[in-house]
């Protein structure tokens, strides 16, 4: 049976999740009917309390979690309730990835990390196996660690380099092969607060010049209000607020926060 996925339609709707649901293990209900749409090159902050949902609500919308009920299509490709691989992947190939922890492959070169978000290209394994990449991948990744002002470390190993400049590696590799979509899950929790404003800073520059859609988490209430256009607030599985940054009120913060 063809699986369901319908084609990128070339329309402004990066994400557009309607009643979504989602369950671990058939127990646990963490979404509860979530209702998200996402235009293209918009900057989402993602807010709520610890556990109510929102690294899952990421990893349903990209197709890394299975949704459970409910509809999602995210750039055009349709994400239902069953295993959809080639529309994940398609999903996959066009959004970049910052996570909390930056997951640098410490031994090899800043480099080699950056060419590592090639991987999923066809040819790629083979060059890794290899140790090859492809000079147009090397030539990208150079340019990529240029806009995180990092081209002199590119020799480097990764693991020489402070926890900032990590991140900023990771950003380079979410960016080298300039998705449409940039997930970014907590990206400054791990940093000093003025490592962690400029990787923010960062990013979301380079989101806005490149026309790439932003959506991230953060449990810094200056960073969503600053570096986002439009917040959203999860409580107990729900959306609890979709507001534009400047319209967000301490009384929104503290019914997100307070039990
Ligand atoms: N792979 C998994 N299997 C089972 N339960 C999971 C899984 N991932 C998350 N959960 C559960 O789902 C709930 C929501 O977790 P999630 O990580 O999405 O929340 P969060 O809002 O991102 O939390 P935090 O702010 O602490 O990072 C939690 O109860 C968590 O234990």
């Amino acid at each position: 049976m063809p699986e369901a996925s319908s084609q990128c339609d070339g329309s402004s709707v990066v994400v557009d999740a309607q009643r979504l649901r989602k369950s671990y293990d058939n127990r646990l209900e963490v979404l509860k009917g979530v209702d998200l749409k996402i235009t293209s090159g918009e900057r989402v902050a993602l807010i709520g309390a610890n556990g109510c949902g929102k690294s899952t609500l990421l990893r349903c919308l990209i197709g890394l979690h299975d949704i459970s009920d409910g509809s999602l299509a995210t750039m055009g490709h349709t994400l239902t309730a069953g295993r959809n691989p080639a529309a994940r992947r398609q999903v996959r190939l066009q959004t970049g990835f910052v996570f909390q922890k930056h997951c640098l492959v410490r031994r090899r070169t800043v480099l080699s990390n950056v060419v590592h978000g090639f991987f999923g290209d066809a040819g790629s394994w083979r060059a890794h196996a290899h140790g090859l990449a492809p000079a147009a991948w090397r030539k990208r990744a150079m340019e990529a660690l240029e806009e995180v002002r990092l081209s002199d470390r590119a020799l480097s190993r990764a693991d020489t380099l402070s926890g900032g400049q990590q991140q900023r590696v990771a950003i380079a590799r979410a960016l080298v092969r300039r998705p449409r979509l940039l997930i970014a899950d907590e990206p400054a929790a791990s940093l000093d607060p003025l490592s962690g404003q400029n990787v923010m800073e960062l990013f979301t520059r380079l989101c806005t010049d490149h026309g790439i859609t932003l959506l991230f988490t953060s449990h810094d209430m200056e960073h969503a209000l600053t570096y986002a256009s439009r917040v959203v607030a999860l409580r107990n599985g729900r959306i609890l607020f979709d507001k534009t940054s400047d319209t967000v009120s301490p009384s929104d913060l503290k019914d997100t926060f307070d039990g």
